[in-house]
């Protein structure tokens, strides 16, 4: 299996490198050459397998000749144990033909857990076979870097520093970070928004000096080994519902397209899968694009949902890419377009395209706050607010076809908005209950990479 760079210009790399790499040198974002198809039969034979077996069967052709079926097994294994639910992604039913896919019952109460567990895993046994350190800087609305930190405190291989916007995740993401005490782990509070902090990691690695120097790596979503392993609950849950003989449909809170992006190659890969909703906040970016073929940045407006309060959607590159037929330069066009003047025209033929894989509706922050207190009011349900948004989006979607809307956070996660909506304060699980007694350990740094590239050499001095 070889992966190449959306921009066309990168050297192909096989999975292991790809997964150590992050973003290609040409500055895009890799995907699979081809990608496998899994048949009826295969799917089909999903249905009673535990989880774990299930990431085995759905990732293992990806992954070339990286890791022995053994080894690869052992990882997940691992990466799975410390999840609080023996379905480790159970589904519940909502309402007639809806269900909710519970996917924060990781260590960090949200969807990001999933891959992050099982490339802290595939990163310690890559490197400790090469013998080689990285440091991986992350950027994060709040949950990636929380499971980040997770993922790889006390790791021997690996520095990690997540840049999160100061002042704009919640309380309790925010302390998932900064109390964690290992020596290799770093928060770094950044000047700006979340976009802000995702331009800078992407300007890191555009920065090959520095780059080849410290031995950057990257566990956003720019990290194709991130993306599979979300593909895996898609099979899970459609399976659970009827799959490969029944259509089920899917709607994601969407910020960075990561998630959704994991959707679309499951349905690429063979999986039935009638729509993809992507359901965005009042920072709607990806639906007005959907929508009108102009992908136009505006400022990003502070949400109650703060992990998808996200205007440059990195993923939507990769969803791009294949829109406009896999030709790189035509994708290099629109980003430069994007980084000199803030947003692009999709093409017509690109639009289509992509219409006919992605629907799309928003919530405002009066609908999100409406839904979480109507879910608890008539479901019986406390729903995070960016769960919130995609069960008020899968709203308009609900039909013949079951529709699985993805719970991406714990309610506690958020317990300020919950609390708004519902007058209910839900607690963090007993292994947290000390989260806010924590001493926290942070440091503040400006939007600034030439700041952000001396303080990581510094730490790595240290
Ligand atoms: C809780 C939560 N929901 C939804 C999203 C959106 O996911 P994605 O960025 O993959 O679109 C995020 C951030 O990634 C998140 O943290
Ligand atoms: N919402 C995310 C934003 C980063 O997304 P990623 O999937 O690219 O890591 C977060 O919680 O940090």
């Amino acid at each position: 299996m070889r992966y190449i760079s959306t921009r066309g210009r990168a050297p192909e790399l096989s999975f292991e490198d790809t997964m150590l790499t992050g973003l290609a040198r040409d500055g895009g974002l890799y995907v699979p050459a081809e990608l496998p198809r899994m048949t009826e039969a295969e799917i089909a034979a999903l249905a009673g397998v535990s989880y774990e077996e299930a990431a085995f069967r759905v990732m293992r052709p990806f992954l070339g000749d990286a890791f022995a079926d053994d080894e690869f097994r052992g990882i997940i294994a691992r990466a799975y144990a410390g999840f609080g639910h023996a379905a480790r992604a159970p589904l519940k039913q909502l309402q007639d033909n809806h269900f909710l896919l519970e996917l924060f019952h990781g260590p960090t109460l949200a969807f990001k857990d999933f891959a992050m567990q099982l490339i802290g895993q595939l990163f310690q046994a890559a490197l400790a076979r090469r013998g080689e350190r990285v440091t991986i800087v992350g950027a994060t609305s709040g949950d990636t870097g929380s499971a980040a930190m997770e993922a790889f405190r006390g790791l021997d291989n690996v520095n990690v520093f997540i840049l999160f916007p100061h002042g704009r995740v919640s309380e309790v993401q925010r302390r998932q970070m900064t109390t964690v005490t290992e020596a290799n782990a770093h928060a770094l509070a950044i000047s700006g928004t979340f976009d802000d902090a995702q331009a800078r990691l992407k300007d890191m690695f555009n920065d090959f000096d520095f780059r080849d120097e410290v031995r950057l790596a990257g566990v956003n979503s720019i990290n194709f080994a991130r993306v599979l392993a979300q593909v895996v609950y898609y099979f899970t849950s459609a399976v659970a519902l009827g799959a490969p003989h029944r259509a089920v449909s899917f709607c994601v809170p969407t910020g960075n397209f990561g998630d959704i992006f994991a959707g679309y190659l499951a349905k690429r890969m063979g999986l039935p899968i009638e729509r993809l909703v992507v359901a965005t906040n009042q920072n709607d970016i990806l639906h007005r694009a959907l929508a009108s073929g102009d992908y136009e940045t505006r400022e990003v407006a502070p949400s109650i949902s703060p992990s998808m309060d996200i205007q440059v959607s990195s993923n939507f590159e990769r969803a791009l890419f294949d829109a406009y037929g896999r030709d790189g330069a035509a994708v290099a066009q629109l980003m430069d377009e994007l980084k000199s003047g803030g947003g692009f025209h999709i093409s017509q033929g690109a639009l289509q395209a992509l219409r006919g894989d992605f629907a799309s509706g928003r919530a405002s922050e009066a609908e999100t706050a409406a839904m979480i207190a109507r879910a608890r009011a008539e479901m019986g349900e406390l729903l995070c607010p960016h769960s919130a948004v995609g069960v008020h989006v899968a709203q308009d979607f609900l039909g013949a076809t079951p529709m699985v809307t993805l719970a991406t956070a714990h309610p506690a996660k958020f317990p300020d908005a919950v609390e708004a909506a519902t007058g209910i304060r839900p607690p963090l699980p007993p292994r947290m209950a000390d989260l806010m007694q924590r001493p926290e350990r942070v440091t503040r740094v400006g939007n600034d990479l030439t700041e952000l590239e001396t303080l990581i050499r510094k730490a790595l001095a240290a």
